[in-house]
């Protein structure tokens, strides 16, 4: 019997109809994948789901009975829990605090005093029954992206989940951490426990679902089976059979490139960074690869100067750079497009239009006096450029679907036209159709002689992009290497040649 059915599920927000009238069914045991472009619905199905938003109108059946799910609450009595791309975790608590957010704390007798050695005791056997061997005791910020999916995934399990909601989970999670996420999600599905995956990686939708349900525009338009799925079938229905535009590579072959900056011996205060060497020329998209933790991340914050570093030479178009700051590099033409878009790269609350227009006001202003035509247009183009699914650019941030908040980010940072990009995974979240957009953006920044570095944590895509991949390991730069006929298994090689912790592959 179906576990979970939705019936003509539409959902209207102000003139906005963000879903029409969606049939979906969840069997137990099966992995189910939602695709669709941004801005299709798939978040906002997933939030009726889970009692966080009213459908306009609609049922929902559980086992084959109505249910009321107005509220979170109700939808975890039912079973369903959802994981979603910004995780749900204190990053101060340790893995046990948060494990025990949503439950009461066991007391001591006297009943006053917390039981930390029961609730380490119930920890531990819930973590064997689950076989997920996660560090409890050290607080979530210090944990890697890996270890917090499956932390999350350990909550859901001790709240006796049926139904587990993944949306986006291998965002930011190396090749590795995604198979052991891919084996979890066998032994959960050999239990009983139906999956819901969000993704926009067809790859691993095709590997893992029995079903795929295509969303487009809040319309569904075909629930696929096993049988039926390869990339160019789900592409077809995605895209109403228009071909993706898949815009040539420009070979960015120059014969003068200039040295945009040089890193010799960066080294962070925190130790994340160890030792990074490296160079971005002009004209190139420099891939940067590492398994987590491998510094990626923290090297492109410390040029921008967000991180305290060292360095033994740090060379930004021929001048020497002691201590760089945001200020100082976005002078410079520097430009960094953040992993993190809630925290540093949006205001959540404004439009919009405010939010892609600060880093350029004083160029839209005319002695004190904003120029709200040229202002509109300049947003306008940059939204079109995107495709940016919204009801106009006063719309507020927070509204949008999480592809088109990302696509807001890459707007705002075009706008201060930079010479050198520093892009912390630009694509994620972003469906497939944008995502070959924003490459071909990029490289026609390359070819018109700008510099990019380009981190992601999907290996596939590096290869995709990149005239020169540099690898890091355990926040040391590795190896730099011209993406000529470059395999995945010969990067990953050298990153598990280099890494400790994870091993070397077999
Ligand atoms: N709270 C809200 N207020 C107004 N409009 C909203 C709200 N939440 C979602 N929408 C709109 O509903 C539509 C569907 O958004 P949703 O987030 O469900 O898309 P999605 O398929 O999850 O996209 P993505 O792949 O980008 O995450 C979008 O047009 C979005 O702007």
């Amino acid at each position: 019997m179906e576990l979970l059915t939705m019936k003509n599920i539409s959902k209207v927000f102000g003139g906005n109809q963000a879903l029409d009238s969606i049939y979906l069914s969840i069997n137990p045991g099966e992995v189910h994948a939602l695709v669709g472009e941004n801005g299709a619905g798939k978040s906002t199905l997933i939030k009726i789901m889970t009692g966080v938003y009213q459908p306009t109108s609609g049922r929902i059946l559980w086992e084959g009975r109505p249910v009321d799910v107005s509220t979170p609450k109700e939808a975890q009595t039912l079973g369903i829990t959802a994981i979603h791309q910004d995780r749900q975790l204190v990053p101060h608590f340790n893995g046990l605090e948060n494990l025990f957010l949503n439950k009461k704390y066991p007391l001591k007798r006297n009943r006053i005093q917390i039981d930390w050695k029961k609730m380490k005791q119930e920890a531990e056997a819930l973590k064997n029954s689950w076989g997920i061997d996660i560090p409890l005791d050290v607080p979530v910020s210090d944990m890697t992206p890996s270890e917090r999916t499956l932390l999350e995934i350990l909550r859901a399990m001790d709240a006796e989940s049926r139904i587990l909601i993944l949306d986006e989970p291998t965002a930011s999670l190396s090749d590795k951490e995604s198979q052991l996420l891919f084996s979890f999600i066998e032994r959960l599905r050999s239990q009983g426990v139906a999956i819901i995956y969000i993704s926009h990686r067809l790859e691993e939708v095709i590997r893992i679902s029995d079903r795929v349900t295509v969303l487009t525009a809040g319309k569904l338009i075909t629930t696929l089976t096993k049988d039926q799925l390869s990339k160019e079938v789900i592409i077809h229905h995605m895209t109403d059979g228009k071909a993706l535009n898949h815009k040539k590579k420009i070979s960015s072959d120059q014969p003068k490139k200039r040295t945009l900056f040089q890193v010799e011996n960066l080294r962070t205060k925190d130790g994340r960074v160890k030792q990074a060497n490296f160079s971005l020329y002009s004209n190139e998209i420099l891939g940067v690869y590492g398994l987590a933790g491998s510094g990626r991340t923290e090297t492109l914050e410390s040029i921008f100067g967000l991180r305290p570093m060292k360095t033994d030479a740090f060379y930004l178009k021929g001048e020497a750079i002691t201590k760089p700051n945001p200020t100082m590099m976005i002078e410079n033409g520097m430009v960094m497009i953040s992993e993190n878009r809630h925290e540093e790269g949006l205001i959540m609350g404004n439009s919009i239009i405010h939010n892609m227009t600060l880093p350029i006001i004083n160029s839209i202003s005319n002695r004190g006096k904003m120029q709200r035509n040229k202002e509109q247009n300049i947003v306008d183009k940059e939204m079109n450029r995107f495709n940016v699914k919204a009801t106009s650019a006063n719309q507020t941030v927070s509204e949008l679907s999480g592809g088109n908040q990302q696509k807001v980010v890459l707007g705002k940072a075009l706008l201060s036209n930079p010479d050198i990009y520093l892009c912390d995974e630009p694509t994620q979240a972003v469906d497939i159709m944008t995502r070959s957009e924003i490459h071909s953006f990029l490289h026609q920044q390359a070819e018109l002689g700008k510099g990019i570095v380009f981190v992601s944590s999907d290996l596939n895509e590096i290869l995709e992009v990149s005239d020169r991949v540099l690898l890091f390991s355990e926040g040391e730069t590795v190896a730099e290497l011209e993406n000529k006929q470059l395999s995945p298994s010969q990067i990953l090689n050298i990153c598990y040649h280099y890494n400790r912790t994870e091993g070397v592959s077999e």
